[in-house]
């Protein structure tokens, strides 16, 4: 059975990146996703736009919708204070088991707990299963689609605190149009557009920061 293109990318680090080192699994998928294989992780350029977010933030506890190779749970919780964690939700299984292996390959799986399923559905899970209060930091890059109902069921879910903050990936490409309407229309948020570049492409992109104010 020949392997996928994930499968491909974690072989690509386990043999050339530095264990424990999360610089260095980040620095060995931008090569091979740039040189070999295009691949939907977060990528360098967004990357320092999700780099400045997190530490501006600096979470105590922070969530990622749409974990993929693990390309920006390991981006995150290398940023992550002492005690700090990231709870990252993937529904593929496939996905999942690679990021599983990315992440503690990095070395930072103390930082990291991995949730399998949909965001809809564990989002509803996370105070009582999960054992979460509110959430200071909230990368969104699943599917687009389900940017916007997946920040309505957050707020519902009462999730959010006065000065969380929502950053967006793919606002442009692929893409998120509704949840761009949605967020900057809506007095509870307080917007800020990061134009760059779709990762690993001369592509125009951009990441939406969105600030919840109470
Ligand atoms: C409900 N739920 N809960 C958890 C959860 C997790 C997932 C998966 O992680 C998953 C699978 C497939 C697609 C995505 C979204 N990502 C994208 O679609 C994307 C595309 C492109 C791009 C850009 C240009 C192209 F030409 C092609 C693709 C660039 C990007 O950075 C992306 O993030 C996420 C899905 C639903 C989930
Ligand atoms: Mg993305």
């Amino acid at each position: 059975m020949n392997q996928s293109k994930e499968q491909r990318i974690l072989n690509f680090v386990l043999q050339n990146a530095v264990r424990g080192d999360p610089c260095s699994v980040l620095d060995t998928i931008d090569k091979y996703c740039s040189q070999k294989e295009w691949a939907m992780n977060v990528g360098n350029e967004k990357g320092l736009i999700l780099d400045k977010t997190v530490e501006e933030a600096n979470p105590s506890v922070a969530l990622e919708l749409g974990t993929y190779c693990g390309y920006s749970a390991v981006r995150i919780a290398r940023l992550l204070k002492a005690g700090a964690h990231l709870l990252t939700v993937e529904f593929n299984p496939e996905f999942a088991a690679i990021a599983k292996q990315m992440i503690e390959f990095a070395g930072v799986q103390d930082k990291v707990k991995l949730l399998e399923g949909p965001s809809e559905e564990i989002i509803p899970q996370l105070k009582k299963k999960y054992e979460v209060d509110t959430l200071d930091f909230v990368f969104l890059d699943h599917w687009k689609d389900r940017y916007t109902p997946d920040t309505i069921l957050l707020q519902e879910c009462n999730l959010l605190r006065k000065g969380s903050v929502l950053l967006a990936d793919n606002v442009i490409v692929p893409g998120a149009p509704e949840f761009l309407n949605y967020i900057r229309n809506n007095p509870h948020f307080q917007c800020t557009n990061y134009p760059s570049r779709l990762e690993y492409m001369k592509v125009e992109d951009a990441m939406e920061k969105a600030v919840f104010l109470g």
